[in-house]
């Protein structure tokens, strides 16, 4: 038996270049991993492929993204090798924070030693891609820059450690919507990759505060302002910076130290918002 952790991710910065002829969209991002997971069980079986979820919502079939990333590597594996995966989800649905993608690439993790497969990183990397766009970078976790259309990855200088509120209003969001709505002359500030580059290597986390920068903010905002309220309070209520995550709803906040982001917490829960959790930074590759 396996159990791993499937970290969930942040982007620290998001940058839309442009629409690719194959519908995808080229971007620029910078990727944190951080301490909320969904836990993954793999157990051997014989033959075939088996899901539970410990949560209803979420099919637990040949659609799901755990389900999909076995299937992709049981040509490779003996006919008679088989798993039961059993997933028990903390990361929120559809919030922006990469679960489903976590899930998968702990599983292609996970199965590459249950089944003795010996495939390299970069060869698992090829697998994931196939399951979307966020998968390569959840089998590395830590700080990345993602390119392409996010699955191509350079490690960065690790984001030095510190503490983030999450805060998940009650929405969902799809992220092929988001993709669709963006446009380029709406959005009022860009991130500076070199600049966020620059800030991780010295260690400076108000110099991240400072450039933390998601333009797909200008299609998700637009419609749920409920978004921006809660980068107001998280700002309010001392984070060093707030943004949202990938194509949202979730918003992450930077704090100085454990403390300050349960106090956070705290005052944000209050105000009534419904799903709040608070997680240390991923700061090397696990
Ligand atoms: C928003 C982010 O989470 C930021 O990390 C990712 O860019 C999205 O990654 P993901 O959820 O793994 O995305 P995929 O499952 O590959 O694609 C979901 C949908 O988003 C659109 N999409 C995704 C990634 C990308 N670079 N351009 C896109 O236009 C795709 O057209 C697709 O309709
Ligand atoms: N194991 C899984 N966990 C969560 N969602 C899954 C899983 N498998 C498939 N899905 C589907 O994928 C959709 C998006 O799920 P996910 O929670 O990964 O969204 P997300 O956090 O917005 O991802 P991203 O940040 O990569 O856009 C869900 O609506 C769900 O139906």
């Amino acid at each position: 038996m396996l159990i791993l952790n499937a970290y969930a991710k942040i982007n620290l910065a998001l940058d839309v270049l442009y629409k690719r002829p194959d519908g995808y969209h080229e971007v620029a991002m910078v990727m944190q991993a951080v301490r909320l997971a969904d836990t993954v069980t793999l157990t051997s079986k014989p033959n075939d492929i088996a899901l539970s979820i410990n949560i209803s919502g979420l099919p637990a079939d040949a659609s799901n993204l755990a389900y999909r990333a076995a299937a992709l590597l049981k040509p490779y594996a003996f006919p008679q090798q088989g798993v039961h995966i059993r997933l028990d989800k903390q990361i929120p649905l559809a919030a922006g924070l990469a679960g489903g993608s976590a899930d998968a690439a702990a599983v292609l993790k996970g199965l590459n030693c249950l089944w003795e497969l010996n495939l390299s990183l970069d060869e698992l990397s090829k697998f994931a891609a196939q399951l979307g766009s966020d998968v390569p970078f959840c089998l590395y976790n830590s700080t990345m820059l993602a390119t392409g259309r996010g699955e191509l990855l350079e490690p960065l200088p690790p984001l030095k450690s510190c503490y983030v509120v999450l805060a998940k209003p009650a929405i969902e969001v799809p992220t092929s919507w988001v993709y669709q709505q963006f446009k380029a002359d709406k959005v009022s500030r860009r991130p500076d990759i070199a600049v966020m580059r620059n800030c991780l290597a010295a260690g400076s986390l108000t110099g991240v505060a400072r450039n933390m920068v998601n333009v797909l903010e200008s299609v998700t905002i637009s419609a749920y302002p409920e978004i921006a309220k809660i980068k107001e309070s998280m700002l309010r209520y001392g984070a060093m910076a707030a943004l949202m995550s990938g194509s949202g709803p979730t918003v992450f906040g930077l704090a100085h130290c454990q403390e300050q982001a349960e106090a956070i917490a705290c005052q944000l829960k209050a105000e009534g918002v419904p799903e709040i959790f608070v997680a240390e930074t991923v700061s090397k590759v696990e």
